[in-house]
């Protein structure tokens, strides 16, 4: 048993499991330009904000290794286009600006190109690093606060391979499946592209939780016949009143765990913190392809040219989230007031120290 990874960097090579293929297919790629990372994540390859967020961190520093200038102003240049691109991307999870605006600002500090090139690809990797502490750190306070508590739903995969390792949401299932406490966990497919079917399941069986499907729609249902004790997702975009978006139908779960008076748990770093804005109607909300609603394995289940509304993700309001596990604590209502209050003086988006 263990646990999935989903990116790994060595010596400047980035490579990816792509997550299109799982479960039936578990194949690697390597991506070598800034166009392979940027169509990676486009096409979900590599998802999960903070997953999003450390694969644009190297496909910078992959890129700005390729850039001839010697000229510091513009190489820093070519390295603000070049994130410009890769935040492009994908418009809701802010880990993927955070990253990116983070990495671009070591290049203020080098004294040359080349002092750049490296600081670059160092802090990457302390991205990378720091997300895997973060995670633990939500999966050892998701445990504290899912204590006497078995059966948990969850929707998405806000797990280990949407992250650098454990998740946010599946954290506290990994986590306790080392230490051998036991979860009952329910999975929401998570339609239309299935995150929680193909990734989450296969995702809790490598490490041995105890994980069983069901469609988005049985939620209601199986919170009770299954009396499900606590509901947790992961998130994209937290705001500063604490209004989070991530992959749609959590807006669902969150008024059902309100309706069955149930906690409802949202799990994730501090650099999916947006407290540039106000509140969760400034967050962007993707809208994919319609093929994604109009077909199933590449066959048509709706008539042709049907009009659709696809959009990957909703926003939970505020006041029907119990907690927020982050890595420097859990932060609980008036999220006005604690938000900034966990998170310190920070004021743009992501909020890492
Ligand atoms: C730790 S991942 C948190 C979120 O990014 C996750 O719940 C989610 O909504 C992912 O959406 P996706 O479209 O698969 O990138």
């Amino acid at each position: 048993m263990s646990i999935p990874l989903s990116i790994s960097w060595s010596e400047g090579q980035l490579v990816i499991l792509d997550q299109q293929k799982l479960p039936h297919e578990i194949e690697y790629v390597t991506l070598e330009t800034l166009e392979d990372v940027f169509d990676a994540i486009f096409t979900l390859k590599v998802r999960g904000a903070p997953a999003i967020g450390i694969a644009a961190a190297y496909g910078l520093a992959l890129s700005a290794v390729r850039h001839e200038t010697e000229d510091l102003e513009t190489f820093f240049h070519l390295v603000q286009k070049d994130a410009e691109y890769l935040g492009s991307s994908r418009p809701t999870a802010v880990n993927l600006v955070w990253a990116l605006q983070r990495l671009a600002s070591v290049v203020r500090n080098a004294g040359s190109v080349d002092a750049a090139k490296q600081l670059l690809a160092e802090e990457a990797v302390r991205i990378h690093e720091e997300d895997e502490a973060s995670c633990r750190q939500i999966g050892a306070y998701g445990l504290e606060l899912l204590e006497g508590k078995k059966r948990v739903m969850t929707i998405c995969n806000a797990g280990s391979i949407a992250t650098a390792k454990y998740g946010t949401a599946l954290a506290p299932f990994h986590l306790g499946a080392e230490i051998g406490r036991e979860f009952e966990v329910y999975a929401c497919e998570t339609r239309p592209v299935f995150q929680g079917s193909r990734l989450t399941v296969w995702e809790l069986q490598q490490s041995g939780v105890n994980v069983t499907l069901i469609t988005d729609s049985m939620a209601a249902h199986t919170i009770e016949a299954k009396e499900v004790e606590a509901i947790i997702v992961g998130a994209d975009r937290i705001a500063a009143n604490g209004d989070t978006a991530n992959k749609i139908g959590t807006l669902n779960l969150a008024i059902l765990a309100n309706a069955y008076n149930i906690p409802f748990y949202v799990a994730a770093p501090s650099s999916t913190f947006d407290v540039s804005i106000g509140s969760g109607a400034e967050i962007p909300i993707e809208e994919r392809k319609p093929e994604e609603i109009t077909h199933f394995a590449g066959e048509p289940v709706a008539p042709l040219g049907t009009k659709v509304f696809n959009p990957a993700f909703d926003v939970a309001p505020a006041r029907l989230i119990t907690a927020i596990i982050t890595e420097k604590g859990i932060i609980k209502p008036e999220y006005e007031k604690n938000i900034p209050a966990a998170l310190g003086a920070y004021t743009g988006k992501g909020a890492h120290s």
